[in-house]
């Protein structure tokens, strides 16, 4: 055994040194054919393909899509197959992923590969600044016989399953800007919880056709990504929601995150103070994701300058030519954005800013302002083009209120629905309060108190209505009548003025 070593142990020498004096004196025609050669020969010893998919790629380490795909695409596999797995907690239920140096083993047309995930080891000089894990790849291993078929269908079929499980069990995420001011390690990042909001289309108390109208409208952009990538437009949609405090644009919001399936950044604008944190932020959103920015008019002093130059009669667009978008926005980001009514800034900007960042990437994206004073914000901002649709949501009517008594109460019809459809068209009561009166007090209530509860709040508040318009109208009266007085006083003056002016 010992002379068989040493035979094959000089044998390796022997040919380490013939490759060396190959490479060096060896002109680089002859080295290319020698390593073809060579290549065949240990093909038909191992006539295998490998292929590495690893886990960050790029300078800037970017996640890999594929790798994240085929991590999917081997869930099923790697439970029923590897030895050793790895657990976590994903949409209540449990999901297990092989563990590192596992195998797992797939066929597709007859062809057998096999997965293995692996780790590279890592040279303990250099200094890595990405944890241990950005070093994982799987690796992909086939007969070089079906390069073509594993190149060209097994690889897309992967990706597509991969892509599609990763939708479905996707957890969506609501993400929020560092909102304390002055020093905090998180400025210009985003940290989130999950989102797991209830809200639905089916819940929301609203106009039939206007909730129809937004489901259509949120289905034709979540499918026009070629469209507007033939228009050259970036693959974004504005909403502006506006209406009293508890008519439902938050819970709209939620809706629609839950209806598309999309992520929530909710921006606090007032917290964002400069230029470099705003940039960053924006370009930190993913794509399927809701972009929502809170009563807008309470976030950014926005309106002054936009209102003195519409009102010396300059068209917007001549205003934007004096400021440009990034000066405007840097005039923000200088000064505390709340109250400055100095600021160049105007939403439209914003807007513009936000327009020029988003066109350099591909995914779709969803932005949407609220408000309670839509009268308060800048016309530029109204136009069509900039907030493609504008939602009023108002007071609850009858149509609003079965679908919270269905919510609520489970009932869909009842011998009170009469009164209350009565009252709601005499009264302004915002959902939320048409709900917080239909949920039970106490435990087991039933339906007639809980809607009894409600037609007397309607009452008082119809009485209170009356009370304060009838106030009103006398106010109103009281004036006209101390108007009146006033000009009977300057008939009075008017006539001993004339007098006078004769006795003279
Ligand atoms: N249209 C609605 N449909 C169903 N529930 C609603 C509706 N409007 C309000 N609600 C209920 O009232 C609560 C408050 O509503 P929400 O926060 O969405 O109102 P809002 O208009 O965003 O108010 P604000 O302007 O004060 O932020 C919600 O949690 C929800 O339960």
């Amino acid at each position: 055994m010992g002379e068989i070593w040493g035979l094959f142990g000089s044998k390796l020498a022997s040919l380490l040194f013939m490759w060396a004096m190959i490479q060096r004196y060896f002109p680089h025609q002859l080295q290319n054919l020698i390593y073809k050669f060579s290549e065949k020969l240990a093909n038909l010893f191992y006539p295998y393909v490998e292929i590495k998919f690893f886990e960050y790629t790029g300078e800037y380490m970017k996640t890999n899509e594929a790798f994240s795909a085929i991590e999917n695409y081997l869930t099923s596999l790697s439970s029923n197959q590897a030895k050793k797995l790895k657990c976590e907690f994903v949409k209540q239920s449990l999901l297990l992923k092989m563990d590192e140096q596992e195998e797992v083993y797939d066929e597709f047309e007859g062809i057998k590969l096999t997965w293995g995930l692996r780790k590279l080891i890592r040279n303990t000089k250099s200094v890595s600044f990405y944890p241990a894990e950005d070093k994982r790849y799987y690796l992909l291993t086939f007969h070089c016989r079906y390069r073509g078929v594993v190149t060209k269908s097994y690889l897309n079929h992967v990706l597509e399953q991969g892509k599609a499980i990763g939708l479905r069990k996707r957890q969506r995420k609501l993400y929020t800007n560092c909102t304390s001011y002055g020093d905090c390690d998180n400025k210009g990042r985003w940290s989130h919880v999950i989102f797991e909001h209830p809200a639905s289309f089916e819940t929301l108390a609203m106009d039939p056709h206007k909730k129809k109208e937004i489901i259509d409208d949120l289905t034709t952009f979540s499918k026009a990504k070629e469209y507007y990538a033939r228009i050259g437009k970036p693959w974004k949609r504005g909403y502006l929601l506006y209406g009293p405090p508890g008519t439902g644009k938050s819970t709209l919001v939620a809706a629609i995150a839950n209806f598309l399936r999309y992520d929530i950044y909710d921006i606090e604008l007032t917290a964002v103070q400069t230029n470099a944190e705003l940039r960053k932020l924006l370009i930190g959103i993913t794509s399927k994701s809701v972009v929502v920015i809170e009563d807008i008019d309470c976030s950014l002093e926005l309106t002054g300058q936009r209102e003195t130059n519409l009102d010396s009669g300059k068209g917007e667009e001549q205003n934007n030519m004096v400021t440009s978008v990034k000066e405007q926005v840097e005039s923000v980001a200088a000064g505390n954005f709340k109250g400055n009514r100095s600021s160049k800034v105007t939403l439209s900007g914003l807007l513009n800013f936000i327009d020029g960042i988003w066109s350099a990437s591909s995914g779709e994206r969803l932005i949407i302002f609220t408000t309670n004073y839509v009268e308060k914000l800048d016309q530029a901002l109204i136009r069509r083009g900039r907030m493609d649709m504008h939602v009023e949501l108002s007071y609850c009517g009858f149509e609003g209120f079965k679908m919270l008594a269905k919510n609520y109460l489970s009932v869909e019809s009842h011998y009170l629905f009469d009164a209350i459809c009565g009252l709601l068209e005499e009264t302004n009561i915002t959902p939320a309060d048409v709900a917080e009166n239909l949920m039970p007090k106490v435990a087991c209530e039933d339906v007639e108190t809980s809607l009894k509860r409600l037609i007397q709040v309607l009452r008082s508040s119809k009485e209170e209505a009356r009370l304060k318009a009838k106030k009103e109208e006398e106010n109103t009266g009281t004036n006209e009548s101390n108007g009146q007085d006033s000009l009977e006083d300057k008939k009075e003056k008017d006539a001993k003025y004339k007098e006078l002016v004769k006795e003279h």
